[in-house]
């Protein structure tokens, strides 16, 4: 039986999806939606209850510290964990569904998966590695030699067909790992970590060639990682998880901007997070409130929540080191809100900035500063940081 093509796969999960109501994305046609999704390993909840739908085309990251439950959510849908709860479907066909009894197996799901392990095989030669999903769906030797070639010249492995696995780099195995899991035109893959074993600059370029196969491709992804720069440039949808549960859910951009939770702040960059009672009101999300951390600092900021934030109770400002400006006089002073005077602590040289931190009245904080001038320990500087970048939540869980 002759296997789809990729644009026929494609334009048959168009035609098999359900109408998509969420998140202002109306009409668009939805590859996989997971709903009430749980996973209980005796005793350990690894995911609580997880919800998410993800775009025909597009990609979904699943961001998170580890053990928050990423991995087991991606084994879920690949259907190698049975769910304690929930309900997959994938192109309008349910694969699993706790209430009927529904668990479709996996290699019937059409998903193609790629490992941070990698998982070749070492006996085998490149071609024979990329080939073995063909083989099992029994095509004739020229259909997989021409599928594996094909695959082989999109991910830049055309020329090591007959190499043996064994003798690639860490770069050319992962290449392998991919084209493995592209051959059978799979209208899903997911993705466990995958870059995560290579150095900085393979890892730079296979972002780039990732985005590339997708939109060659047109598969739909679902990735899994703890790098949020991986995560804020691969997707189009992030999902940041916190102990089996959605944290947050949005659009990059609006995650990195908008963190809605301290912790989800504090997971995408917000190295300082500083506890205070409320001594300036606010009612609606958005609005301009006041935290006192310490005698000497008081910070303004924008109120997260759609709670009130009354005086006198507590909260907790979050912000980047890079929002903060940092100056030896108080000419880098655009105003006398949230300014404040500091000793620096201590300061981390990395490369393109030094990474300080400053006590002020006994307080630290951290704040990004350029290579020139630089600071010395125990130096007295003047620090300011706009209100429209202090990230205000109520409460004071870490
Ligand atoms: N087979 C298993 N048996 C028992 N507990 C498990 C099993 N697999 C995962 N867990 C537990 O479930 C929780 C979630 O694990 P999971 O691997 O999904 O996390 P993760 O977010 O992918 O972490 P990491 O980034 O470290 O891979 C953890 O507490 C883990 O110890």
């Amino acid at each position: 039986m002759a296997i789809a093509t990729i644009e026929s796969r494609y334009a048959a999960s168009q035609k098999a999806v359900i109408p998509h109501t969420q998140d202002g994305m109306a009409g668009e046609p939805l590859v996989v939606r997971v709903q009430e999704l749980g996973k209980s390993y005796g005793d350990v909840q690894a995911v609580k209850s997880i919800s998410f739908d993800v775009v025909a085309g597009k990609t979904l990251t699943l961001l998170g510290p580890s053990g928050c439950g990423k991995t087991t959510t991606l084994r879920c849908i690949a259907g190698l964990e049975t769910p304690t709860h929930g309900r997959i479907s994938i192109a309008g066909r349910t694969m699993f569904d706790h209430a009927s009894g529904v668990s479709v197996e996996p290699e019937k799901r059409g998903i193609g998966m790629v490992f941070q392990s990698y998982a070749i095989w070492p006996h085998m030669t490149v071609g024979g590695n990329v080939g073995f999903p063909l083989k099992i769906k029994r095509l004739s030797r020229t259909q997989v030699r021409e599928r594996v070639a094909r695959i082989l010249d999109l991910v830049g492995l055309g020329d090591l067909y007959d190499r043996s696995a064994s003798q690639l780099s860490g770069g050319q195995q992962q290449r392998v790992a991919l084209a493995r899991a592209l051959v059978f035109e799979p209208q899903l893959v997911l993705f466990d970590e995958p870059l995560s074993n290579l150095d900085a600059n393979l890892r730079d370029r296979m972002r780039a060639e990732l985005q590339r196969l997708q939109a060659e491709l047109n598969f739909t992804a679902i990735f899994v990682t703890h790098d949020q720069q991986e995560a804020l440039s691969l997707s189009d949808q992030i999902i940041v998880m916190r102990n089996g549960l959605v944290d947050r859910l949005g659009a990059p951009k609006e995650v990195f901007q908008n963190p809605a939770t301290p912790f989800s702040a504090r997971f995408l960059g917000c190295a300082n997070n500083l506890q205070g009672e409320v001594v300036q009101a606010a009612y609606r999300p958005g609005d301009s409130v006041t935290v006192r951390v310490s005698e000497v600092m008081s910070l303004a900021g924008r109120w997260c929540s759609e709670e009130p934030a009354h005086v006198g109770t507590m909260a907790t400002v979050a912000f980047r080191a890079s929002h903060l400006s940092i100056g030896f006089d108080d000419s880098i002073l655009a105003s006398t809100e949230n300014t404040f005077e500091g000793q620096i602590a201590s300061a981390s040289f990395l490369g393109d900035r030094i990474d300080y931190t400053v006590s002020v009245g006994g307080i630290s904080v951290h704040a990004d500063g350029p290579i020139n001038p630089s600071f010395a320990r125990g130096d007295t500087v003047h620090l300011v940081i706009s209100r429209d970048n202090c990230h205000v939540f109520p409460g004071t869980e870490s």
